[in-house]
């Protein structure tokens, strides 16, 4: 597909087989895929990009994308009675409707979404999913579950965000110790140490998680997420051997990502009744670490 202008800072071109959206306004550059809604750049101006794409994707059709900001929805990891359901949901591998909201030179908005007819075996209920993403000198997603139908059902997700970082051992996380966590690879719960780091296999859903996370051991930068509507985050690296059984990923391609996904997940899943709805929020800011503090 040619780049096709939207406007003087939106165009719609592909990569691969997917459709991409650009954005470039004063204050940062992103691209967002139309499949799955899926955030894959987000870069501050005169900054760097604070997602990772795996280098061995293919960007094909169907196929979920590894890296960016993928959207479990509309439950997050294995399907809860299930086997054969998709890991992570329903929204990752379809095309999801969009427009543009605003368009400015200070921010950029655009609103995704997604429909489902109740018809899907894994998901029998009327729902949608929509996805705000507002790009400006913070990245914003907002994610809205309606229920659409009579009865009402249980959401779990995830912003699966991969963040880029040289390093993986090298990064700490402010907002996380003496957290209560499930450890998915062993089943047993324990507490995040102060000392955590993602420097072997980590696949842990922390529980009671306050809405404000800082992730340093990045450079010059580090990245200041907070979450709404979310008390649990799930923190995922795969480390050197899972690395080399996923889709997508090159041999030692897992130093240079780490995963901290705003989530409502396993205690965390909320019910949503018929006529309602949930928001999970997360925003995403790049904060210099020289930056005087404030007095
Ligand atoms: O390979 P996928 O489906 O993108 O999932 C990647 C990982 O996603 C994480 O969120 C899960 O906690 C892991 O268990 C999973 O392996």
């Amino acid at each position: 597909m040619t780049e096709h202008f939207l406007s003087a800072r939106i165009s719609l071109s592909s990569i691969n087989q997917l459709p991409v959206l650009r954005i470039n306004n004063d204050w940062a550059s992103a691209t967002i895929s139309v499949q799955g809604a899926q955030v894959l750049e987000f870069t501050p101006a005169g900054g760097d990009n604070l997602l990772f794409v795996a280098q061995g994707e293919s960007f094909n059709q169907g196929e979920a994308i590894r890296g960016g900001i993928p959207i479990c929805w509309p439950w997050f990891g294995a399907h809860p009675e299930l086997a054969d359901a998709p890991t992570h949901g329903l929204a990752r591998e379809v095309d999801w409707q969009y427009k543009v909201v605003a368009d400015s030179d200070n921010r950029t908005d655009l609103l995704f979404w997604l429909d489902l007819d109740g018809r899907h075996p894994a998901f029998p209920y009327p729902a949608r999913a929509e996805l705000l993403v507002s790009i400006g000198s913070s990245l914003v997603v907002s994610l809205t579950t309606l229920n659409l139908g009579p009865q009402p059902f249980q959401l779990s997700q995830a912003l699966h965000t991969y963040f880029a970082c040289q390093d993986q051992e090298r990064v700490r996380i402010q907002g996380l110790a003496d957290r209560r966590y499930l450890d998915k690879l062993t089943g047993k719960n324990d507490s995040v140490p102060r000392a955590f780091s993602f420097d072997r296999e980590i696949d842990w859903v922390v529980g009671d998680v306050g809405q404000a996370l800082l992730f340093s051991g990045l450079g010059q930068k580090a990245i200041h997420m907070t979450r709404l509507g979310s008390r649990s985050v799930v923190l995922w690296n795969p480390g050197r051997e899972k690395s080399k059984t996923l889709s997508h990923f090159l041999p030692d391609e897992y130093r240079g990502m780490f995963c901290v996904e705003a989530s409502n997940a396993l205690e965390d899943c909320r019910l949503i009744k018929a006529n309602s709805s949930h928001v999970l929020v997360m925003e995403l800011t790049a904060v210099d670490l020289d930056a005087p503090k404030p007095a």
